[in-house]
């Protein structure tokens, strides 16, 4: 019982008992190793136990207190990790589970990696212990407020001064304005500042340049520089943690040997040199962080699935006979079919985000070695996982608050807030239509060059089976045949090949390459989703290859993927039918055997979110509490509303005694 904060009485011990399967096996299954939950299970005891890190009042501080509070944490966060000498993993970790947005969020996820990622080994020496000592705090300042998706677009200037030998940035518009960069508002000293780099009169696109924002001494902006937060963002507490900032430049001078060099360099003479590497070497850091958004998004939606499912089972309405219980909602067939998917989706995602995280370092380590080869699938699969994993997760949030009924809108419930915080990934990191069509455009070049004999790899090898996969009708003939990965892998395949094919005939058809794209852009992106929902499928399948240890997790697994594979077909029948994948009766057996497939997982539900091993803590939600105790708790938690702080309310006098006494009295009564 790793898992519990508090509370005597466990009101879910019946659910637990009836799991099938070794909850402590799982917890290594869902970690990825029996080390990762221990350590996992240690940060989050030290953070659950420490009172600056309390947040049960969060939601009620205004902006200023929320800031602070935010700043606050930080600082104890890094006050503990020096303290008590913890390990990069073990830090890492502390911090997810101060879970508070905040400016150390980007110092760590973005400005240390751009500079790792495009700084020479020079540079990397000057700037990355500063950074790691915390004598400086950075942001990755890309996005304007003219242009974020087109980065090509941006206008902030960078133009060398052979004079001087500095580059001078500038603003020269107000649409060039840095515009959401988080930690920028007020935390930042530094930033990596993407701009357009001019040289002996040449403008040669974007760049990367440190440059320094406040005083070291008195933390004031540098002179030329003006910065500010850009205002309240969505939802009460949430995302209002974080200072996204305004940034802009007047003439400012640096050094330079400040600007990233790793890639292209401009010599003394000013002259302009790029080295022998894709120029998208650039979009790196955007890259990394894209792929460890995939991670953070089975994080989000296990935590509102671990809540719903509890409370699922704790909620009791109708279904009481000569005075026998009521049902719990998490009996009823409807609550399953919406809750038991995205139960699915979170295992499925986990897995697929270990897999991407391979993927990066493999295709890392073959940059280092000079092989460029693997860049574009790199970036297909970081900006389709990141697409597809984000959206699911928003929607899933907000249909776990709807699965807690009334309860699920209080913010007690610890959805509101996870929703508000977390629907912006579908923006942050590449728009994710825009990621969407970028995975389109990689899919149309893999098809034309089929034509040509080339064979595709890594995740696109399936089209190679072209042949095969444009005719190929499904065997499936009883419900039971659905449970074979083959018959659903090909199925899948089939769907995301036959479309994508589409897409290009269509394509091929219009007056231009470039019209014909932007005329198919909505059957694109449906194309681009089912290719990337191959993956997920394909990987949760390579996941069970693997040497899952533990009584029943195996089997607990096994029906996970199929949820998540057939749920998928049944949510998308319409591309499976269209494209002649699957008759209209093999459609209605998959829905046959997922509704099979939900009686057997019902037994297990609970003990699948105890397998996430979160705390209370982390969870922060009444509805979500380890001893399913919900009733006090919100009861208790109501109290704490600084409403309740008097009986009569503020305003009172003023606006409802006058009222109540017909002090203001209407005329024609
Ligand atoms: C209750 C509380 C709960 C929890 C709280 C706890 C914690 C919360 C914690 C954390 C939150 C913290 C941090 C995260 C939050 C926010 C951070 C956000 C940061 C940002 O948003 S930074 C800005 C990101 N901006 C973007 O992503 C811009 C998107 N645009 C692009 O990426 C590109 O410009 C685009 C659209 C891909 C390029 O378009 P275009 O085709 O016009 O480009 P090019 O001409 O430049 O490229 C042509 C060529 O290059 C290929 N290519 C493009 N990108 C890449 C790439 N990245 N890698 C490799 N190759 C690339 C492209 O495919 C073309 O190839 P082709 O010519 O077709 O072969
Ligand atoms: C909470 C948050 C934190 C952020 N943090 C940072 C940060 O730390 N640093 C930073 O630099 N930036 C940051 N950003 C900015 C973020 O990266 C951009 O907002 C994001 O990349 C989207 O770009 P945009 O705002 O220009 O959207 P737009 O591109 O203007 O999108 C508007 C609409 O146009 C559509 N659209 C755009 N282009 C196309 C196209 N080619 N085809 C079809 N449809 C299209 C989009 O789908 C969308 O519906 C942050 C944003 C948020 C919300």
């Amino acid at each position: 019982m790793a898992a519990v904060d508090g509370g005597e009485v466990d009101h879910l011990a019946g659910e637990r008992a009836t799991a099938h399967f070794d909850v402590d096996a799982m917890k290594v299954a869902w970690a990825g190793s029996r080390h990762a939950v221990e350590v996992n299970d240690r940060m989050a005891r030290l953070v659950a136990s420490d009172p600056v890190f309390r947040k049960d009042t969060r939601t009620m501080l205004s902006r200023k207190e929320l800031f602070k509070d935010t700043l606050k944490k930080a600082a104890h966060a890094w006050k503990r990790i020096v303290e008590l000498r913890l390990t990069e993993e073990e830090a890492n970790l502390l911090r997810l589970y101060v879970d508070q947005p905040g400016y150390v969020d980007l110092h760590w996820g973005m400005f240390v990696p751009a500079i790792k990622g495009q700084g020479t080994e020079e540079q990397q020496k000057k700037w990355v212990p500063m950074a790691y000592k915390f004598q400086i705090i950075g942001c990755y300042a890309q996005t304007e407020l003219g242009h974020g998706s087109n980065v090509q677009g941006l206008e902030t200037t960078a133009t060398f001064d052979p004079n001087t030998d500095e580059f001078v940035v500038h603003s020269p518009t107000l649409t060039s304005s840095k515009w959401w960069p988080g930690g920028l508002g007020k935390a930042s000293t530094h930033a990596v500042v993407y701009a357009r780099l001019i040289t002996q009169g040449k403008d040669y696109g974007i760049h990367g340049f440190i440059v320094q924002l406040r005083s070291l001494d008195d933390h004031s902006p540098l002179p030329g520089i003006t910065l500010g937060d850009i205002g309240g963002k969505f939802g009460s507490g949430a995302y209002n943690s974080m200072d996204n900032g305004v940034l802009r430049f007047d003439h400012v001078r640096i050094p330079r040997d400040q600007m990233l060099m790793r890639l292209s360099q401009v010599t003394r003479e000013g002259k302009y040199v790029h080295s022998d590497v894709p120029k998208q070497l650039l979009y790196g850091t955007m890259v990394y962080v894209r792929q460890t958004i995939v991670a953070d998004a089975s994080k989000a939606l296990s935590r509102a699935v671990c809540i719903a499912v509890r409370y699922s089972a704790i909620r009791k309405q109708f279904g009481s006979q000569a005075g026998g219980p009521e049902t719990q909602v998490l009996n009823y067939k409807t609550q399953q079919s919406r809750l038991f998917p995205l139960l699915a989706s979170a295992y499925a995602y986990r897995f697929v985000g270990e897999w991407l995280k391979w993927l990066y370092t493999d295709v890392m380590q073959k940059l280092e070695a000079k092989d460029y080869s693997t860049l574009p699938e790199a970036h297909a699969c970081t900006a389709g996982l990141k697409s597809v994993t984000t959206s699911a997760t928003a929607d899933a949030i907000e249909e776990c608050r709807k699965l807690c009924g009334g309860h699920g809108y209080l913010n007690s419930s610890g959805l509101p807030e996870l929703f508000a915080v977390y629907v912006p990934a579908c923006t942050y990191e590449g728009d994710n239509v825009v990621l969407l069509l970028q995975v389109a455009r990689f899919l149309m070049k893999t098809v034309s060059q089929l034509a040509s004999g080339k064979q595709p790899v890594g995740t696109t090898a399936y089209m190679g089976n072209i042949q095969y996969l444009m005719q190929c009708k499904s065997a499936v003939n009883t419900a039971g045949d659905w449970l074979n990965p083959a018959a659903i892998k090909e199925v899948f395949e089939a769907r995301a090949l036959r479309m994508a094919v589409n897409c290009a005939q269509n394509i091929s058809k219009a007056p231009s390459q470039e019209e014909g794209f932007s005329e198919l852009s909505p059957d694109l992106l449906e194309s681009a989703v089912a290719h990337v929902q191959l993956i997920i499928v394909t990987k949760f399948f390579e996941k069970l290859q693997q040497d899952i240890i533990g009584h029943g997790v195996k089997e607990q697994l096994q029906n996970l993927c199929n949820i998540y594979a057939l749920f998928l077909l049944h949510k998308h029948l319409g591309d499976f039918l269209s494209t002649g994948c699957i008759t209209p009766k093999q459609g209605a057996l998959a829905n046959e055997q997922l509704g099979r497939l939900y009686a057997q997982v019902r037994p297990n539900a609970v003990a699948l979110v105890d397998a996430f091993d979160y705390t209370d803590h982390y969870l922060s939600s009444v509805l979500g509490r380890y001893d399913g105790d919900v009733y006090p708790a919100l009861y208790a938690e109501a109290w704490k509303d600084p409403l309740n702080e008097t009986v009569i309310p503020d305003g009172y006098q003023e606006h409802l005694r006058p009222l109540l006494k017909q002090q203001l009295k209407f005329s024609r009564l």
